[in-house]
Parts: C-alpha cells; sequence; structure tokens
C-alpha cells in the first residue's frame, strides 16, 4: 500500500458519521457551513499563502501581515460578510495581526468600560476601520500587577482635560498588541489624579498618531518592543512601547461607566463594581479557552493523521510494517490529546454562554455573578492554554524528527501559542485569583448562603469529605455519577485541606502566600472537574448521527480517566480513591484507547480543517507526506545553489588547510 493511501483505508474504518460530528464540532449547522465555507475561501487566495512565512525576514513579515490584514478588509466589505463570518474569515487566515487587538480588546473596552454617549462616538469609527486602537495596559515594571501600573492621568480643571504621563521609565506601555506600528488610538490604563488624589487604575481613550500621516501626536514616543521567539510565529504582532509626555485629552475620553470625573472634578462612582475596569479580561479570558481547543485539535490533527502514515518495525514476512499509531505509548499520549481537544471545545462552549449570562445580567445591574465569572474565565484560561502549549510540543514529539521540521507546521504552531499561558493574565497568577474565589466559597460553607454555580459541590461538602467510591471493577469507571464523584471530591478536599492550614495563619495575607503551590492545585482540581463536568453535560444533550454520541462518550471518558491516572497522588492521596480503583481507572483506560483507534482519522477530520489552515506537510488531508517532504527540501533557499554561498570564503580555506595540514 503506498502512503497516499493509509488514510483512506483508515477513514473506511471510522465508526461513525462524519458529517455530523463537524456540525457537533462547529456548534450549529449555521456556524458549520461559515467555518467551512469561509476557510475554503480563504484557503483559495493567492494573498492568503502562507507557506513562505518563516523564511521572511521580521520587516518583510510585517508588511505581509499588513498587506493580509488589508486584503481580508477588502473582502469582507466586498463580500458585506456579518460580523460572525469576518471574525472566522481573520481566524482562517491564521497571521497574528493588530486586528486581533482592534476588534479583540480595543472594541470590546469600549463596549464594557464606555457611557452610551462613548460608545455612540467612537464605535461607529472604529466599526468602520476609519480609527484603530489597541489596549494598553501593560508597562515595562508592571503586568499582573495592574493596580501597580505608574502610568498618571491627572485632571486639569482649567482646561477640562486629563493630563497623560510616563513618569518613570517602568511606566512606559510594554507589549500592547498593534502599538509598535500601526495603532492610532489606544485604550490607556493610567492612574486617575485629581487634586493630588490617587483614585487607581481607570481607562482612557488617547489617539496616538496622525491620522493624516500616521506619525506620532507631540508628545508621544512609540515603537516596536523587537523580535520575539521563533521565526515568522508572533512577530507578524507590533507589540509595542509607548511613553506620554504630558499629552492632553478631553475629560470625556475617560472611560466612565464605572466612574465619572465631573466638570468642577469631582469623582463619583457608579452601583457598578470597581472590577468591571477589569471587564476587558474576561472577555478575552472567555474567547482564549475557545482558542485552546482550536491550537490543540490542529496539532493534534497534524500527529494523528502523520502517526497512521509513519510505519516503524513489525515487519512480518516482508509485509508492512506497523503504523506507529498501533503502539499504545503512542496512543496513550495522543487520544488524551484528542479527548482533551473536544473537551475545550465543549467547555469553551459553555464559558461563552457564562459570559453572554453575566454580561446580560451586568446591564440589568445585577452584578452577583461576577465573582464566578471572573474565577471560570480566569481558571480555565489558564489550565485550557498550559495543557494545550505542552501538548503542541508532545504533538511535535509524536512526530520524530520530522515534527522538527518548520514544514511539520509544528515548531511555528508553538512558538505562536506559548504567549498564551502569559497574555491575559499569567497562568499562575490566574490560578491563584480562582483559589481566593475557592477559599471565600469554603469560608463562607455553613453560613446559610448556599454556593451556586460551578461551586455548587462544595454545598455537599460533608458527604464529598467522607464518601468512599464505589468501583469494584474497571467498567465501572464508565459511569458518568462515579467519575463526577471522584472529581468532587478531590476538589472539595483538596480546597478544605487548603482552608484548613490557612486558618493556623495570624496572617490571612502571610498564610496566602506561603500556601500558594498547595492553593494552585487546588484551583486546578476545581477547573478539571469544571472541564469534566461540562463534558458530560454536553452528553446529555440530544446529539444526533449515527455513532456520534457514542464517539463524544468514548472521548469523555478517555479525558476524565487521563486526568484521573495523570494527577492520581492527589486523587489517592485526598482519599478520594483507593490505589486500586486507581489501577482499573488505567485498565479502563487502555481499553478505551482501543475503542476509538479505529475511528481517531475520522475524529480529526470532524474538525473540517483546510490543509492551507493546517500549514503542515505530516498532516495534510491525502497522507502524501513523504513525495511532499521531499518536494519542500528542494524549495528552501540553501538549495537554489548547489555550492552555497561562502564557499570561497569558508569552506575552501579549511579544506585547503586540511590538505596541506596531511602533506605535512
Ligand atoms: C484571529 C482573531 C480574530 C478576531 C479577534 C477576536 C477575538 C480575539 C480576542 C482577543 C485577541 C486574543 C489574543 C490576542 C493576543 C494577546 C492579547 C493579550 C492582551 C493582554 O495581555 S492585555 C493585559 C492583560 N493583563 C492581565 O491579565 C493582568 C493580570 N492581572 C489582573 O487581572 C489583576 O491585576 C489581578 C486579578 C491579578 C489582581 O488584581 P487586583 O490586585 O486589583 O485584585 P485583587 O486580587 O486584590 O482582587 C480584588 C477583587 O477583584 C476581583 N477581581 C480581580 N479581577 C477581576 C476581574 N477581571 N473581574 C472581576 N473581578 C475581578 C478579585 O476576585 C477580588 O475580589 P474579592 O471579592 O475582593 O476577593
Ligand atoms: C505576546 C504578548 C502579547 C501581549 N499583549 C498585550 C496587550 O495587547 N496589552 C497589554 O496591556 N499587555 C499585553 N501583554 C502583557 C501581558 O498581559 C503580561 O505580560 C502578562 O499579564 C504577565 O504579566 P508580567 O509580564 O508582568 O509577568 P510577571 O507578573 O512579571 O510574571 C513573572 C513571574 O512572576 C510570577 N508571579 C507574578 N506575580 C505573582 C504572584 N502574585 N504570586 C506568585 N507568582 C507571581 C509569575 O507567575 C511569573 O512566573 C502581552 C504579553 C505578551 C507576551
Amino acid at each position: 500500500m503506498e502512503a497516499v493511501d493509509y488514510l483512506a483505508e483508515e477513514r473506511r474504518k471510522a465508526e461513525f458519521d462524519v458529517e455530523e460530528m463537524k456540525i457537533v464540532w462547529a456548534g450549529s449547522r449555521h456556524a458549520y457551513e461559515i467555518s467551512d465555507r469561509v476557510s475554503r475561501l480563504v484557503a483559495s487566495d493567492p494573498v492568503f499563502r502562507k507557506d513562505n512565512r518563516t523564511m521572511l525576514s521580521r520587516k518583510d513579515l510585517f508588511k505581509d501581515t499588513l498587506r493580509k490584514a488589508a486584503h481580508a478588509w477588502k473582502r469582507i466589505i466586498e463580500l458585506r460578510l456579518s460580523e460572525e463570518e469576518a471574525k472566522t474569515l481573520r481566524f482562517y487566515v491564521d497571521q497574528p495581526a493588530y486586528t486581533d487587538l482592534h476588534w479583540g480588546m480595543f472594541i470590546p473596552a469600549i463596549k464594557g468600560q464606555g457611557t452610551e454617549e462613548q460608545q455612540q462616538k467612537w464605535l461607529p469609527m472604529a466599526y468602520k476601520m476609519q480609527i484603530i486602537g489597541c489596549y494598553a495596559q501593560t508597562e515595562l515594571g508592571h503586568g499582573s500587577n495592574v493596580q501597580g501600573l505608574e502610568t498618571t492621568a491627572k485632571f486639569d480643571p482649567q482646561t477640562d482635560e486629563f493630563v497623560i504621563h510616563s513618569p518613570t521609565l517602568t511606566s512606559s506601555k510594554w507589549w500592547p498588541g498593534g502599538l509598535g506600528k500601526v495603532s492610532t488610538h489606544a485604550v490607556v490604563y493610567a492612574r486617575l489624579i485629581i487634586d493630588g488624589q490617587d483614585h487607581g487604575v481607570h481607562g482612557f481613550i488617547v489617539q496616538l498618531r496622525s491620522l493624516d500621516d500616521h506619525s506620532p501626536l507631540p508628545g508621544i514616543t512609540v515603537g516596536d518592543v523587537g523580535m520575539k521567539f521563533g521565526s515568522g510565529a508572533y512577530n507578524s504582532m507590533d507589540n509595542g512601547v509607548l511613553r506620554f509626555d504630558h499629552v492632553r485629552i478631553p475629560r470625556n475620553q475617560m472611560l466612565m461607566r464605572v466612574s465619572q470625573v465631573t466638570r468642577e472634578g469631582k469623582y463619583m462612582q457608579s452601583d457598578v463594581p470597581r472590577q468591571l475596569v477589569y471587564g476587558t479580561m474576561v472577555y478575552v479570558r472567555q474567547t482564549i479557552v475557545s482558542d485552546a481547543s482550536r491550537a490543540l485539535s490542529r496539532a493534534v490533527c497534524i500527529a494523528t493523521r502523520y502517526s497512521a502514515v509513519r510505519r516503524q518495525f513489525g515487519s512480518q514476512n516482508g509485509g508492512p510494517e506497523t503504523q506507529v499509531i498501533n503502539y499504545k505509548t503512542q496512543q496513550s499520549r495522543l487520544f488524551p490529546l484528542l479527548a482533551s481537544a473536544y473537551a475545550f471545545k465543549f467547555v469553551g462552549e459553555w464559558l461563552k454562554w457564562l459570559y453572554a449570562d453575566v454580561t446580560q445580567r451586568l446591564e440589568a445591574n445585577d452584578f452577583s455573578t461576577l465573582p464566578e465569572a471572573h474565577a471560570c474565565t480566569a481558571g480555565l484560561k489558564s489550565v485550557t492554554t498550559s495543557a494545550t502549549a505542552d501538548a503542541i510540543e508532545e504533538c511535535r514529539k509524536l512526530c520524530g524528527g520530522h515534527g522538527y521540521l518548520s514544514s511539520s507546521g509544528l515548531p511555528e504552531l508553538f512558538a505562536v501559542y506559548i504567549p498564551a499561558c502569559t497574555y491575559e493574565g499569567d497562568n499562575i497568577v490566574l490560578l491563584l485569583q480562582v483559589a481566593r474565589f475557592l477559599m471565600k466559597t469554603v469560608s463562607q460553607l455553613g453560613s446559610g448562603k448556599n454556593p451556586v454555580g460551578t461551586t455548587a459541590y462544595m454545598g455537599r461538602v460533608e458527604h464529598l469529605t467522607q464518601c468512599n467510591c464505589e468501583v469494584q471493577r474497571a467498567e465501572d469507571w464508565l459511569k458518568p455519577s462515579v467519575i463526577l464523584e471522584a472529581f468532587e471530591a478531590r476538589a472539595a478536599r483538596m480546597s478544605v485541606a487548603c482552608a484548613k492550614s490557612l486558618s493556623k495563619f495570624s496572617n490571612p495575607e502571610e498564610g496566602f502566600a506561603e500556601l500558594s503551590a498547595d492553593l494552585v492545585e487546588a484551583a486546578v482540581a476545581h477547573c478539571q472537574l469544571i472541564i469534566v463536568s461540562k463534558f458530560i453535560e454536553k452528553l446529555q444533550q440530544d446529539i444526533p448521527g449515527k455513532g456520534v454520541k457514542r464517539q463524544l462518550e468514548t472521548l469523555c471518558n478517555i479525558y476524565a480517566l487521563y486526568l484521573l491516572h495523570k494527577h492520581l497522588g492527589d486523587f489517592i492521596s485526598t482519599g478520594s480513591i483507593s490505589p486500586k480503583q486507581g489501577a482499573l481507572a488505567n485498565e479502563q483506560l487502555r481499553l478505551l484507547y482501543s475503542q476509538v483507534r479505529p475511528s481517531v482519522i475520522a475524529l480529526v477530520d470532524a474538525f473540517n480543517y483546510t490543509d492551507h489552515y493546517l500549514g503542515s506537510i505530516l498532516g495534510c488531508y491525502d497522507g502524501n507526506v513523504y513525495q511532499k517532504l521531499y518536494d519542500e527540501a528542494w524549495k528552501d533557499p540553501l538549495n537554489e545553489t548547489v555550492v552555497p554561498d561562502g564557499y570561497h570564503e569558508y569552506i575552501r580555506p579549511i579544506l585547503k588547510q586540511h590538505i596541506r595540514n596531511a602533506r605535512l
């Protein structure tokens, strides 16, 4: 059999309706149709070609990005694409650009923190891209500690203006995407100072560059922060540095939904909580969870297809060697990642719902679910991005030597993806926020205030800290109620143990700092419980299509039992399960790998990714890996000449010297 036939053969083995699974993956038939149509549109457009990207110099890459962003905008207008279609188009163009921050943070910041009047003034211009904006919060000296930002916005009652200033080197804005070379405007976070009094960090709309010739406005120093990790990768983005030298803006450019400054310089706070100033971060963290499932599924698609094509060892009587996907070690490394991609997809969908719900409530001045929305977005952003970053690297290793080639697509995907563990909140810092939320929840138990939402299980803490797992045989681990109770018991026991340890400290903040490593683990356990429980909830829905639900049940079980195996120490040390039950879980996991094996190629086909989007020879749909790798090698600039440039200067003299020495 030729390499090109391997995947066709695999596709014949699928035990479910792939077309129906594509719809489940996309979220709805409507979303599937948009995604399918737009991804093909992008793939067939030569301007969106990206196979040469890692070879470009920084300047050429940046210009190529500008060209793609402009072309995308032109197509969006020509084709009158809806907001959803336009977002899908930018996603499939697959090149980080200033537009991500304009649409993803600048506009949401104005929508979330601006008054009606401010929205009416700024949003129409932003929607038409007559102005381009970024989100300028982080500084050279402070990123995580937002309250420690140093940029100042002093109110000048004489002129009814704010004076934006960077008082120190460390107050220079540093990192904002789109700032370096493109943005005309920014939402700048600065300390509001009125009459010498510091009112903390607030958002201000500041124009940075002239709308006529793009030069920085007086008092503004702006540029790019320089090359980042990896070739190609995130270097298409102009992450920027920005300093203000007493730049004046009108008073009405402070975002005033949360608090206001009057003409007389009076500071007033609305009923809305101060934390709404952080609202844009909550929004973006939610989108990052869905992005994790996309990045992970992309890496898994590449590694799965290649693992079915690649053969090593095991030839019998001159027959074909074993497909590496049939090695149990390959399966135990790869299949949990496939299951994780589906798990993150579903928890991302749920988080989107949660965010829509909290937004609706906020509009009606109901702020009760904001702490939970903050904890869920922070925690799930952290857990899914860390797992995805690790998984992309694992996929590279699963592809052996060829995974290290740029043409596998995996090195660039890794380099583009890993900052997700840092931006929009360092993952550890965010887990500590979840831990604070959990400790607060535990401390309120018994006060008559029942925990709700994702912490509702804490309401059964007495049972969960005493219950015994009922598993006696490996197949008992297939019961959703058994899995859920084990994850709930682990999470509840870890949180309660932390709370008990904390209570021994006379100074709670000191205790929190001392126990922070344990608190982070408790937060991870809580977040993993959310992901598992949302997967199980998804399976309670009506899911049409032959065999589709069954495959998803298998994936859900793989995901949960893989986590259980990986964190066995937590489950056993908390007494949530016994060592014997842990061994039975592992036995069941092996059976599940065999069960899903025939369908794995179809399960990655269900992502419906074009070869253009995958950007990987190893992951190409037809599996013609070897021919394509061979052809690609010859396209490398080094192969433009047979004898390399530099031969005469640097190789020949050494060779000659060697010959001379040999003669001596
Ligand atoms: C191709 C794409 C196509 C289209 C684009 C569309 C979409 C894409 C969208 C976006 C693009 C995506 C990616 C682009 C790439 C990169 C973008 C990166 C952008 C950034 O990085 S912006 C900068 C982000 N910075 C951070 O995240 C900083 C992290 N730090 C913090 O959030 C906070 O400082 C803190 C939470 C760590 C601590 O804050 P604090 O000290 O003020 O708070 P306390 O710990 O004292 O808590 C006080 C109180 O407030 C509660 N709290 C804190 N945060 C929030 C919040 N966000 N919401 C609600 N409540 C919050 C906290 O729980 C405490 O409550 P309590 O009740 O008093 O205990
Ligand atoms: C590619 C990229 C794009 C970005 N885009 C933007 C943007 O558009 N706009 C913007 O404003 N910002 C942006 N940022 C900045 C980003 O949001 C910050 O870098 C991020 O929030 C982390 O903050 P930091 O750099 O201050 O990390 P630090 O807080 O300095 O982290 C350093 C280390 O200290 C640890 N640490 C910090 N605080 C604590 C604590 N309390 N307890 C325990 N450990 C702690 C962290 O875990 C980490 O290990 C971007 C960053 C990157 C890399």
